[in-house]
């Protein structure tokens, strides 16, 4: 196995309109690192608004539109952001979707649908980004989206669990193949994080249930050991540290950063 040759200077970060993503931009910018942000082209005032942002921390940004469950558009993407930055050093496949339905209910369609972007989406943001890297050969970190739901799911979230166990295991065999070009492959698993994503869990989750809005969020909080829903920095921290030559012993992993709810 290759050492890590150089210290991480370019990233890509997928779904980084909001939410997770784009904390997760922010920081990597404050880092030190320049940042590509990549949303779906319907977000794409907020993309370039999360680019400005870090562009007003001193560092470079590119804005690059894609749906990542399309691989020719990830494949543009990647050559877009290496043309404009000048290398892809991390890869955060952070874009996700979440459908709440009893699994009786779940059509082939949304079924489909859903893993074209949480698993598909991953595998073709992982395999761009480690075709570059390797092209590259200063190797790479190369980070997904997993959840907590990755290890247990949750009722009414079945295919959304799915994705993300698979996201584990895609994890797994892409830190034993691309080992040897010195990229490491690593994935977050948040737990309850205060974004639209939940919004929307908590709506359908609470009609479901016949809750008010708002009951679902509390009721799975109360999971939570740590006492509070997650924000988006809880999740970028760890991201930061994913990125950094510190992980650079570290591969193959799928870790909780969940406030306490669910123990591997
Ligand atoms: N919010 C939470 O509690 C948790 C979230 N996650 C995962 O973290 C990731 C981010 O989640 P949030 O920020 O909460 O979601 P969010 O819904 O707030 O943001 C997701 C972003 O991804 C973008 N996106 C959706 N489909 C896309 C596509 N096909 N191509 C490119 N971009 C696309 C959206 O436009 C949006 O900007 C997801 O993978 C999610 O599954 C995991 C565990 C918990
Ligand atoms: C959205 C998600 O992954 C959870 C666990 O809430």
């Amino acid at each position: 196995m290759s050492d890590q040759a150089t210290t991480p200077r370019n990233a890509l970060v997928t779904g980084a309109g909001q939410g997770i993503g784009k904390s997760i931009a922010l920081r990597l910018a404050a880092d030190g690192l320049d940042v590509a942000i990549n949303d779906i082209p319907a977000n794409g005032e907020a993309a370039r608004a999360v680019a400005a942002e870090v562009e007003s921390l001193g560092r470079r940004a590119t804005v690059a539109l894609a749906d990542v469950s399309d691989a020719q558009a990830v494949d543009g993407m990647v050559a877009q952001v290496a043309a404009d930055l000048g290398s892809l050093d991390v890869m955060v496949a952070n874009a996700g979707i979440a459908h709440v339905k009893p699994l009786l209910e779940v059509t082939p369609e949304e079924f489909d649908h859903l893993m074209s972007i949480n698993l598909r989406g991953v595998h073709l943001c992982y395999g761009a980004a480690a075709r570059r890297m390797i092209e590259q050969g200063g190797g790479g970190k190369i980070i997904g989206a997993c959840s907590i739901v990755g290890y247990r799911p949750f009722p009414l979230l079945g295919p959304y669990s799915a994705s993300k166990w698979a996201v584990r295991g895609l994890t797994q065999a892409a830190a034993m193949e691309w080992a040897q070009y010195g990229i490491t492959v690593n994935a977050y698993c948040p737990g309850i994080v205060g974004t639209a994503m939940w919004d929307h869990i908590d709506e359908k989750l609470a009609e479901n249930e016949g809750l008010r809005k708002g009951a679902a969020i509390e009721k799975y909080s109360e999971l939570i050991h740590l006492g509070r829903v997650s924000v988006p920095e809880d999740v970028a921290k760890f991201v930061s540290y994913l990125a950094s030559p510190d992980s650079d012993y570290m591969t193959g992993q799928s870790v909780m950063i969940d406030g306490g709810v669910q123990f591997s």
